[in-house]
């Protein structure tokens, strides 16, 4: 929540609207014009009304001035609001766009794992939702909301001048109404916090959900059954109803009672009249002005309500746009050499109140929401220092053209430790350089253009697979793409496709297996061609059928390249020059394969797993009876040493 509410939530809109605050200003301007064409017809009835009920005699020329000025009026009512809006909607549109502009732009510094950290549906309410949602302050609550506040505001002034004790009858269901709007905000606040993190996880559990639509089908689960979607959509829907609950009673209080500004006019009024207290003409015209200004001030408070959830969403686009960036500088990389250093580097999730790691920079609570301050602060409300280190003091160097190999067991922090190099996160404690050259005093571009790094998972864009390859090297021509997609070993199932490398991936994905998809990732990491390759468990999909050529293509990649490769299976990266044990996050040894095999306790642990493991292997004894046997040929082979 923003820390002082409705003002600091202004402020910030106008600092979005930039350039455009001037065209919100003129639709202020011209919807308020508006409004006082509107209260002018009552001006105008009240001159014809007054003295017909003085006895004067009033000819039909006034009469029909009067009325053709009321008709005036009306029109431009209509047309100066229709222009108004218009200018306001263009200015919040335009706003809009600037906004998503900046958030796009803060997301490039961001950390990639706090990005990833969010969730998609998070990041979709934020990008889409919450920004769509100032539409209605921009184009609506600011220009009509102050319009039709400041008119009442300059007739209630009027009326003061006119009969300051009329007036004072007129105003006597505002101080109520205001009272009631006020416990309105209060408790809408209240309630906003769970509410609208309840959206938040609704949209990451709908998106998650159709995202593993595939394995909520092979386990037989459907909406309904599958826990986490029930409850957190019907979670949405309580929090929904308990804020509609607790602000709808306060806000119709205010609603019917402010536009009553004649329930002590007319009475009174009349009374102060027989009294001689007041004039008969001041008190017609003083009950004209009282009803000219109900609708307006009506309309005025109207966006209230939307203004606690406003708030909310201000303050989760303001936590995003404040969150630290990457510590980056723009200069390029001059290291001397690709000599990967690990110095002392100590890395960790936050651990909140309840257990749950979170990124530090986590925004799913909005900003200064009492229950997320608890949440990042622990429960004594003292700065969080409960990082839970998943890497704790490691250093080694990966020399420059040489194989260095990731192993320990899973959860051990390796694919930690590749992130960190290709600097996802900033670190906790010591650096990472390249050629002497501390990875955070390079701009990311820099730090990119030394590194092709292929994960387990690599995405592909909804465009064609030679655009997808292309992505490797952007400038690269379709000669230089059809090269990388060979010696990934990508052209023997290209070519069955129906438009080749030109088929769309989004088409042509669906028809690729794990490890073909992957060798497209390969040709983009070939056609990169940077010194250094981070392999993370690359082969991961390599089916037998694949392997052989995933093979080929590694080979072909890392070609006279400094390589960091995280491989479960150890006979992979047996010949590493280099191999560094991992155990619980920190550095247990490293070496090469026949040194931590005499001296490593972990390493001979890991080495004897992964020879029980390729021991075992599934083969299809006889077609015929169409089961596979599984047979372990470790039994028969003996334990493998080295
Ligand atoms: N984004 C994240 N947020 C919170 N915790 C994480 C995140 N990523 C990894 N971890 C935790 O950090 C620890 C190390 O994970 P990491 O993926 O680095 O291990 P690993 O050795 O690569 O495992 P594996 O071999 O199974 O891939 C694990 O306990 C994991 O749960």
């Amino acid at each position: 929540m923003l820390k002082t509410g409705g003002f600091d939530m202004f402020k910030k809109v106008f600092e979005y609207a930039g350039p455009y605050r001037k065209d919100l200003y003129s639709a202020t301007f011209i919807v308020l014009l508006s409004v006082l064409m509107g209260i002018l017809p009552f001006v105008l009835a009240c001159q014809i009304i007054s003295p017909l009920v003085m006895g004067n005699t009033i000819d039909t020329g006034y009469v029909t001035a009067r009325v053709a000025g009321v008709l005036v009026c009306l029109i431009l009512q209509a047309v100066l609001y229709g222009w108004g809006l218009d200018v306001s909607h263009k200015a919040a549109y335009n706003t809009l766009l600037r906004l998503r502009t900046s958030l796009q732009k803060r997301f490039e510094q961001l950390p990639l794992g706090f990005i990833q950290d969010k969730g998609t549906g998070t990041i979709k309410k934020l990008f889409v939702d919450d920004v769509d949602s100032l539409e209605v302050l921009l184009a609506h609550s600011l220009p009509e909301g102050i319009a039709n506040l400041m008119i009442p505001l300059a007739v209630y002034i009027a009326m003061f001048f006119i009969d300051w004790k009329l007036a004072l009858l007129s105003l006597a269901s505002v101080p109520v109404s205001v009272l009631a709007m006020m416990m309105m905000y209060s408790v809408g606040m209240k309630k906003m916090g769970p509410y609208y993190m309840a959206g938040q996880k609704m949209n990451n559990t709908i998106i998650e959900y159709v995202n593993g639509m595939e394995v909520v089908k092979v386990f037989n689960k459907d909406a309904q059954s599958y826990e986490r979607f029930r409850k957190d959509v019907s979670d949405y829907r309580d929090y929904t109803l308990e804020w509609y609950k607790a602000a709808w009673p306060w806000m119709a209080v205010y609603s019917s009672l402010l536009p009553c500004t004649i329930i002590l006019t007319l009475p009174l009024g009349a009374w102060f009249v027989l009294c001689g207290l007041s004039t008969l003409p001041d008190f017609i015209l003083i009950l004209c002005l009282s009803l000219s200004i109900g609708v307006p001030l009506l309309k005025s408070l109207g966006f209230l309500p939307t203004m606690p959830q406003l708030n909310y969403k201000i303050a989760a686009l303001e936590q995003v746009l404040e969150t630290a960036p990457l510590r980056q500088t723009e200069d390029t990389f001059h290291g001397m050499n690709h000599d990967i250093c690990f110095d002392h580097v100590t890395f960790g999730y936050r651990v909140n109140s309840a257990g749950d790691r979170r990124r530090p920079e986590d925004a799913s609570c909005a900003e200064n929401a009492p229950e997320c301050r608890k949440a990042q602060s622990g429960a004594d409300g003292k700065p969080p220092a409960a990082m839970d280190a998943v890497i704790t003091d490691v250093s080694f160097t990966a020399k420059t053209g040489q194989k260095t190999a990731l192993v320990g067991e899973s959860g051990s922090g390796k694919s930690t430790l590749a992130k960190l190099l290709i600097h996802y996160y900033d670190l906790q404690q010591g650096t990472i350089s390249i050629g002497g050259q501390d990875i955070t005093e390079m701009s990311l571009e820099a730090l990119n253009s030394q590194i092709s790094y292929v994960a387990q998972d690599q995405y592909l864009f909804n465009t064609s697979l030679l655009e997808n390859i292309r992505m490797g090297r952007p400038g690269a021509t379709d000669e230089e793409v059809l090269e990388a997609a060979k010696k990934a070993q990508c052209m023997e199932f290209l070519e069955k496709l129906p438009q080749g490398i030109h088929s769309m991936a989004g088409d042509a994905g669906k028809m690729l297996s794990g490890g073909q998809r992957q060798r497209i990732s390969l040709a983009r990491a070939i056609l990169k061609n940077a010194p250094i390759v981070v392999l993370d468990e690359a082969t991961a999909y390599a089916d037998p059928e694949n392997e052989e050529k995933m093979e080929a293509a590694i080979a072909e990649l890392v070609k006279g390249k400094t390589l960091f490769v995280i491989a479960h299976r150890l006979p992979a990266i047996r010949d590493a020059g280099q191999i560094c044990v991992i155990e619980h996050g920190r550095l247990a040894a490293a070496g090469t394969h026949e040194e931590l095999l005499e001296r490593c306790e972990e390493y001979q642990k890991l080495w004897k797993a992964s020879q029980r493991s390729a021991g075992w292997k599934v083969t299809t004894a006889n077609p015929a009876r169409g089961y596979h046997d599984v047979v372990n040929s470790a039994t028969n082979k003996g334990e493998e040493g080295k």
